[in-house]
């Protein structure tokens, strides 16, 4: 039995990331993208349960106090957080996980999982940056504004990963998301765990 890698994506807001990972999702078997926890309003076209858990500050301190989060941080005035319940469960059953979260996370759930696997996610330009975050047409000028505000700010925290990928290209990006994610099934022991058969056969 082999258990599945747990994955970070992390990028500033706008970057591409949530659209990279749905679609990633969708074409490639065992991997999933955990759902977290949140405090911010539900955008149009988002739905609970599925985009996040939407829930108000006083169940999200609740869940903080009963020890329920992986990771937690505070991001753009709102919280945010990785319950662990689910996550272990699926990475037993030998899915990949991965968590769409900020460097503050990030850096909380390596000092407890050091095998995690990092990937930043870099726009090609600050313009198409500020460009993404204006046409996908659900924030508030107020809070694009603040979203880019601090993009350099996440941005600063690239040399923690173990990847990066630039998404200028959406298909090219998305390759080499799923590049990452096989080289890391191909690694000693989870491959030689998956193939405990044909190595008795081998090796007789
Ligand atoms: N630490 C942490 N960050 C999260 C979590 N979920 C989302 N985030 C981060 O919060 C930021 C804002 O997310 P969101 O409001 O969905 O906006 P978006 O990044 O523009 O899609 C992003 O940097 C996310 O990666 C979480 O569970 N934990
Ligand atoms: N490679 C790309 N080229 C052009 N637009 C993109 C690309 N990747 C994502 N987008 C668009 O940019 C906007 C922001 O993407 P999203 O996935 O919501 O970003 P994030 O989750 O990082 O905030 C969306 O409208 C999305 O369709």
């Amino acid at each position: 039995m082999t258990t599945g890698t747990l994955f970070i994506v992390s990028a500033p807001s706008g970057a591409g990331k949530t659209s990279l990972l749905k679609a990633l999702v969708e074409t490639e078997e065992h991997v999933r993208v955990s759902v977290s926890h949140t405090t911010r309003p539900k955008r149009p076209g988002e739905t609970d349960g599925v985009d996040y858990h939407f829930v108000d500050k006083e169940v999200f301190s609740n869940m903080v106090e009963s020890g329920a989060f992986l990771e937690h941080a505070e991001v753009f005035g709102n919280f945010y957080g990785t319950s662990e319940a689910g996550i272990r469960d699926q990475l037993e059953q030998g899915d990949d996980v991965i968590l769409e979260i900020d460097w503050q996370g990030a850096q909380q759930v390596r000092a407890r999982f050091p095998a995690t696997v990092s990937i930043f996610i870099l726009p090609p330009t600050p313009e198409a940056l500020r460009q993404r975050l204006g046409s996908r047409g659900q924030d508030s000028d107020e809070v694009i504004q603040r979203r880019l505000g601090e993009a350099r700010e996440e941005m600063s925290h690239y040399p923690e990963y173990d990847y990066i990928v630039v998404n200028d290209l959406f298909d090219q990006a998305l390759g080499e998301l799923r590049a990452i994610i096989t080289a890391q099934r191909l690694r000693q022991p989870s491959q030689a765990a998956r193939l405990q058969e044909r190595l008795r056969s081998l090796l007789g």
